[in-house]
């Protein structure tokens, strides 16, 4: 973790260990056990309100989160600290980094270097989802604002939204990850969409220059302005990255294809037939692809996995859906409404 870590929602926490009040070593992941993560994070455990941590507490407890603490005190002196908070040795957990080793990145103020603590924030509230993904912060009055906020937040961002969902069919290896885009920036790429010139594109060097009529009708809009470029890879990036080693086993470094806004209309009778994403030449090095809607207020135009029992799948806006660019998939017509997706690639480094 280097002192430019970013903690805007969405980014996932890398992982860290410290030694808990006993001496060992504790890895932050292992607070993760289904439930969202409050992460308290205090240079000086003296310095902690008793009254707004036990109130903290409790309302972590109510809102079924997992509460942690890493504090820049030494085990020597966070001990009786702890004590006087009213906390058991192992409930909450407390991590200790005196040496400042995460602390120093975990407290660091809005993507500035920071050169110690001295211009970092003494307290922060990282609220985290089931997946280690930032769900918001609290920099001031950290304690009494997280409290607050705490029980609507975390039940935006469990991950249960699938438990009443039984299947019994093959599932499509397609990874659906929320809140990779925030609603604005949604809005900022359709506008772009709007605003530029989108073409029906009937041949296209993205799909390696075959003749896409009969297989694909939508209208495009490639992405070229620099600064929106890089917010896109940037997202990207940080949210889902770290996914793709994570559930796919890819710590490859990677590039992005152009990032390209698709539209389909039910009047415009715009589709894209079955394909799969690296079939030619100048596409082999493709590796996942992208597919993140952008709104919601559509019906139809799912995408579908011919492969694994015709699987279809409609992440809602803002969210990405990830698969292997060797998987088949074709997106089904748009009955209603208008839809706007952003695709990408991953592509391998050579
Ligand atoms: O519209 C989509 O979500 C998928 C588009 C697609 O398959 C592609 O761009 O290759
Ligand atoms: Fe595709």
């Amino acid at each position: 973790m280097t002192n430019m870590l970013s903690l805007r929602p969405g980014d996932r926490l890398p992982d860290f260990a410290l030694p808990g009040l006993d001496g060992k070593l504790r890895k932050f992941v292992w607070s993760f056990g289904g439930a969202p993560v409050t992460l308290l994070v205090v240079a000086d455990l003296t310095a902690l309100d008793p009254t707004q941590f036990g109130d903290l507490r409790a309302a972590c407890e109510r809102a079924s989160t997992t509460l942690v603490i890493v504090t820049g005190s030494e085990i020597a002196r966070a001990a009786p600290a702890w004590k006087k908070l009213g906390a058991e040795p192992e409930q909450p957990l407390l991590l200790c980094d005196p040496k400042g080793q995460y602390l120093t990145a975990l407290l660091a103020q809005g993507g500035a270097v920071s050169f110690g603590q001295a211009m970092g924030l003494r307290q922060r509230v990282i609220v985290l989802d089931p997946n280690q993904r930032v769900a918001a912060t609290f920099d001031t009055r950290a304690l009494a604002a997280a409290t607050e906020a705490i029980g609507p937040l975390a039940d935006s961002v469990r991950a249960n939204g699938g438990a009443d969902l039984l299947l019994n069919t093959a599932m499509a290896p397609v990874l659906v990850l929320p809140r990779v885009f925030e609603p604005d920036f949604c809005t900022q790429l359709m506008r772009l969409w709007a605003k530029g010139d989108h073409k029906d594109s009937g041949v296209s060097s993205r799909y390696g220059n075959v003749d896409m009529a009969k297989l694909k009708r939508t209208e495009d809009y490639m992405i070229v302005e620099p600064m929106m470029q890089k917010a896109v890879s940037d997202r990207l990036a940080y949210r889902i990255g770290p996914e793709l080693t994570k559930v796919f086993a890819f710590d490859r470094e990677f590039t992005f294809d152009a990032h390209v806004v698709l539209s389909y209309s039910a009047e415009g009778g715009h589709f894209f037939a079955a394909h799969r994403d690296n079939g030619a030449p100048t596409t082999a090095d493709r590796a996942f692809a992208v597919s993140l809607n952008l709104n919601d207020d559509f019906e139809g135009g799912e995408l579908v996995f011919p492969e694994y029992a015709g699987v279809r799948v409609s992440p809602p806006a803002g969210a990405a859906a990830v698969f292997s660019c060797a998987l088949l998939h074709a997106v089904g017509p748009v009955t209603r409404g208008r839809r706007y997706a952003l695709t990408t690639f991953f592509r391998q480094k050579r």
